[in-house]
Parts: structure tokens; C-alpha cells; sequence
């Protein structure tokens, strides 16, 4: 099994960390790798750019791979979605000079705009029922308007820091986009595939959750449960030959606090928090 991840870029970290996490950790440096080893012998690597990831997947040069959404519908692969990773949260918009003449997407008819997402683009126009003639470029899409290149921009956005240097504003939201895990149609329903599927979603599922140790006085369990908020009852164990139990629980982060003061109210001691790698239900 292969899987094609981000060679370099915003993405290459944060997948690397995330597969890591999920105990798909890779082997060696990755720096201007093409190939690299997991940890797991029948799993490697593929270092492909961002943008070749979603051909490189429906071709069969990989099996399975982490990219922008963005990417896989300006490919036009054919790709089965499996999980929303969540990070790389962008929108594809239309955007505009500021206080310029184009207010809406109507006001392109006959107009030019600039993009690094020319397939994106002509499908976005189509739907409309807009012919505006899109000219491709390669990075600093945002200048274009400014050099009489373009009336508009179809480019990424995310804080809007960029669009507002430049002084364009948004006219239209043509895509949200996250990285998410891709597969093609033939391996999306195997068991290698859905076990990498399940070691990820473990990860964001362990995200912004605590494990929550203590010991409780036997005769106030019923208060102790009721304190301790959703996700599951928690696990009760007996601690031999006393009238203490001992209460496992995950917790959100965001509860622990509150937990933690109403459960020393109940008596509980010797309380512990420590964090979650991974969750598999
Ligand atoms: N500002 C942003 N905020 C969030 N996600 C972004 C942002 N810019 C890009 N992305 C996401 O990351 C993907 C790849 O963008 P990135 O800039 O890393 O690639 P790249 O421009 O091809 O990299 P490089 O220019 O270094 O080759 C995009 O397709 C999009 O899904
Ligand atoms: O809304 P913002 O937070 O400002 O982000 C948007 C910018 O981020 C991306 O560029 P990137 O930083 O990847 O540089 P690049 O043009 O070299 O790819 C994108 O192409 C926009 O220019
Ligand atoms: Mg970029």
C-alpha cells in the first residue's frame, strides 16, 4: 500500500505529524525523498506535490493519498473521499479590486480572470452562466488585477490577509476546501485501506480529549459518575480489600477543570489527567 503525501509546502508537516500520530510513522529524513518507509512494512510513502497528488492516486502510483480538496476537484480525479483531516481549511473564492466595478459574478461577462485554478474556474463560470475568459498563471495571482492582467481573481484565501494587502475583496465563495484522505475507487473498500482510515480518524478523535484516573470512596460512586460528563460511562474497577474504587474516564479538555473541582467535592483523590494519543472505538 502507498500512500502519496505532500512533499513539501503548508501540508508536508502537518500530514508527516499527523501519521505519525496515528503510528504510520516515517523512516528516515523525508527531505527530497521520492519514497520513504513507514514503520509498518507493508505501508511506504510517496512525496508528491500537492497539486500531482489526486492523478498520481487515480493512476495507480499510489494507492491512497492526503491532500487539499481544492486539488482533487481542479484534477478532476475520480477519487473516493474517506476522512476530513481537518487542517488546511481554506476557501476558493472570486475576488475583486476593492471599490472597483465588479460587484457580483454577473459583472464578469466578458471580462478577465486570473487563476492557478483554470478547470475550477471554467466549471464555476459554466454554472453561473458567466463567459468570462480565465487566463492561468502560476503564484501571485493577486497582483494580476493591479497590472491590468485581470478584472478578477479566483485564488485561496484563509485569514483574508492576503486578499486585503492587495486591496482585492471577496465577490463570491467558489469552494470550501480541507485536506482530506483520497482513495481510489478499487482500494477505498480494502482492509489495509481502511485500517490506515481507522489509525487516522483515532487521532482526531483523541483531539481536545483527557483521560481522567482517580480513586472514589465506594459509597459515593453514584454521585462520582454523575459528575464525570458524557462520552461513555465510565470504567469502574474494584481496589482489593478496600472501599475505594478506582473510576477511568475520557473527558473533554474543555470539562476537566470543572470536572476535577466537583469530583474532589465527592472525595475522590489522587486524581490523574494525562492526554490521549489515539481513540479506537
Ligand atoms: N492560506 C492557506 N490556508 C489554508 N490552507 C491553504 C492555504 N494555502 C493553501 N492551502 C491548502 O494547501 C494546499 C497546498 O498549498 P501549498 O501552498 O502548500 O502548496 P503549494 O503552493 O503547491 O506549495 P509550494 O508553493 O511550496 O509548492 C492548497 O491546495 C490548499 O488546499
Ligand atoms: O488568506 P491568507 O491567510 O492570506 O492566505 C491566502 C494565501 O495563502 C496561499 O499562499 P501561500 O502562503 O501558500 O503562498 P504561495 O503563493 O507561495 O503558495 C494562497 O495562495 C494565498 O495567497
Ligand atoms: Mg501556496
Amino acid at each position: 500500500m502507498k500512500i502519496a503525501v505532500p512533499n513539501k509546502g503548508r501540508l508536508h508537516d502537518p500530514t508527516l505529524d499527523l501519521l505519525d500520530r496515528a503510528g504510520l510513522g516515517v523512516e528516515g529524513g523525508s527531505d527530497r525523498q521520492l519514497y520513504a518507509d513507514t514503520v509498518d512494512p507493508d505501508i511506504s510513502i510517496l512525496f508528491a506535490r500537492a497539486a500531482d497528488i489526486p492523478e498520481y492516486v487515480a493512476d495507480g502510483a499510489a494507492d491512497i493519498g492526503i491532500t487539499g480538496y481544492d486539488m482533487v476537484r481542479e484534477a478532476g480525479a475520480d477519487l473516493e473521499e474517506l476522512i476530513d483531516l481537518g487542517f488546511g481549511n481554506c476557501r476558493i473564492v472570486l475576488a475583486a479590486p476593492q471599490d472597483g466595478d465588479i460587484q457580483q459574478v454577473y459583472d464578469l461577462d466578458g471580462k478577465t480572470v486570473a487563476t492557478e485554478f483554470p478547470h475550477l474556474a471554467e466549471e464555476y463560470f459554466a454554472e453561473m452562466d458567466v463567459d468570462a475568459e480565465i487566463v492561468e498563471v502560476s503564484g501571485a495571482t493577486e497582483l494580476t488585477p493591479h497590472v491590468d492582467m485581470a478584472d478578477a481573481i479566483i485564488d485561496i484565501t484563509s485569514t483574508g490577509t492576503t486578499l486585503r494587502v492587495n486591496r482585492l475583496e471577496v465577490v463570491d465563495e467558489v469552494l470550501k476546501s480541507s485536506v482530506r484522505l483520497f482513495a481510489r475507487d478499487d482500494v477505498a473498500g480494502t482492509e489495509k485501506t481502511q485500517q490506515v482510515a481507522m489509525a487516522l480518524r483515532s487521532v482526531l478523535d483523541a483531539d481536545g480529549k483527557r483521560y481522567l484516573m482517580l480513586n472514589a470512596p465506594q459509597d459515593n460512586l453514584d454521585a462520582i459518575e454523575e459528575v464525570i460528563p458524557g462520552l461513555g460511562g465510565p470504567t469502574v474497577m474494584d481496589v482489593e480489600g478496600q472501599d475505594t474504587v478506582a473510576v477511568h474516564a475520557v473527558v473533554e479538555e474543555r470539562h476537566v477543570f470543572e470536572t476535577i473541582n466537583a469530583l474532589k467535592d465527592e472525595g475522590a483523590t489522587g486524581i490523574l489527567v494525562t492526554e490521549i494519543e489515539r481513540l479506537v472505538d
